[in-house]
């Protein structure tokens, strides 16, 4: 990769980092052990926590999450490999228009370059996604990784690893259910085949760190993210408060969650029904009820590489995307349009693919107007 600035990289003015970034009092902190006892008070204490974080913040962080500290250090060992590789090596699995999964260095968010190479792989082989973003195509497309020969421990170390968080990402789906007061498995099944994928994220040194973003602001498409980073940082967090980006904090044996578009579609109704109200107010919840999906972004570090993974937790590609039946009654409306995930994630792979000069698809344009 040609790590020279061009000009396909630099940022609008207003999306350009401030050299200055507030990393005091960050994202919540969660402790997830109360998850291996049978204390309910502890449990009903964690599900509280976990409501509030995706309702104040949309981003927390976990330790004691029961994903073994060995399965990180593997995968974050081969990728390393893997990334040290001559470009010719890793575009032998090079993603292309047709192969969403492999090897990627030219990813764009938003239409303007990221400062990052990826290597993408899926977490149920088989997945089936749309054939097409066409609204009517009833084609499929089976997706297969592509294992590079080299670092030969690569694909263990890929599968193995899927293998912890996706347990992990089950699990605080549950908490999520519990906290909106719905049954722990409501949304379970939207994920029977679903269509999660980890990305292994290489953040090269950048020599002009001010002008350009090694993932530009964004929010994720799906349901939930589980990202592992390593010690040098860069993760921001725009606070919901007032909008100003906070630096996550890189803590040993820990992920970063947070809640994905179709987290916020599924409990945004525009009022709350008389149940629920009873029940955030018990929990101090009132006005700014909704989980929402949280924009972030990666600063590039102009000394040090950086290695990240987010598993993108992603439900079947037939799951129509809506506010749940459950969070409403007659009095709520709900505020967006179904919509099928499989296309919609479809068509924002295209734009990500090529620089396109229209705006990328985004939640927004299923809002209903209120
Ligand atoms: O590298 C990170 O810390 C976050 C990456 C990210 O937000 C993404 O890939 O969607
Ligand atoms: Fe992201």
């Amino acid at each position: 990769m040609g790590f020279e600035v061009d000009t396909e990289f630099i940022q609008a003015l207003e999306h350009r980092p401030k050299p200055s970034i507030t990393e005091a009092g960050g994202i919540p902190l969660i402790d997830l052990s109360p998850l291996n006892s049978d204390d309910h008070e502890a449990i009903s204490g964690l599900v509280a926590e976990i409501g509030e974080s995706c309702r104040d913040w949309g981003f927390f962080q976990v330790i004691n999450h029961g994903v073994p500290p060995q399965l990180q250090e593997r995968i974050e060992s081969a990728a390393k490999k893997f990334f040290a590789l001559s470009p010719e090596e890793k575009c032998k699995v090079g993603r292309d228009e047709v192969n969403p999964l492999g090897y990627y260095e030219a990813e764009h968010t938003k239409n303007v370059r990221d400062w990052k190479e990826v290597f993408d792989f899926t977490v149920q082989e088989p997945t089936l996604i749309p054939g097409s973003h066409e609204l009517h195509c009833q084609e499929l497309q089976i997706l297969n990784n592509q294992w590079p020969h080299y670092p030969p421990e690569l694909r263990e170390a890929c599968v193995d690893y899927s293998r912890g968080v996706e347990k992990l990402a089950f699990k605080l789906l549950e908490l999520i259910s519990l906290s909106l007061k719905l049954l722990a498995r409501r949304l379970n099944d939207f994920f029977k085949d679903q269509t999660s994928f980890i990305r292994l994220n290489h953040y090269p040194p950048c020599t002009a760190p001010e002008l350009v973003l090694g993932v530009g602001p964004h929010k994720d498409a799906g349901a939930l993210t589980v990202l592992a980073q390593d010690v040098v940082g860069g993760l921001d967090v725009n606070r919901k408060t007032d909008g100003e980006w906070i630096r996550v904090k890189p803590i040993p044996n820990s992920f970063i969650i947070n809640v994905g578009d179709i987290i916020q579609v599924a409990t945004n109704y525009i009022w709350l029904n008389p149940y629920l109200h009873d029940f955030y107010q018990m929990q101090h919840v009132w006005s700014n009820d909704k989980y929402q999906s949280v924009e972030h972004r990666v600063m590039a570090n102009s000394q040090k590489e950086r290695f990240s993974i987010p598993f993108f937790f992603n439900p079947s590609h037939y799951v129509m995307v809506k506010p749940l039946e459950e969070l409403a009654d007659e009095h709520d409306p709900p505020k967006y349009r179904e919509y099928n995930w499989g296309r919609f994630h479809k068509t924002r792979k295209l734009s990500n693919f090529k620089k396109l000069n229209v705006e990328n698809i985004q939640i927004s344009h299923f809002k209903i107007s209120e």
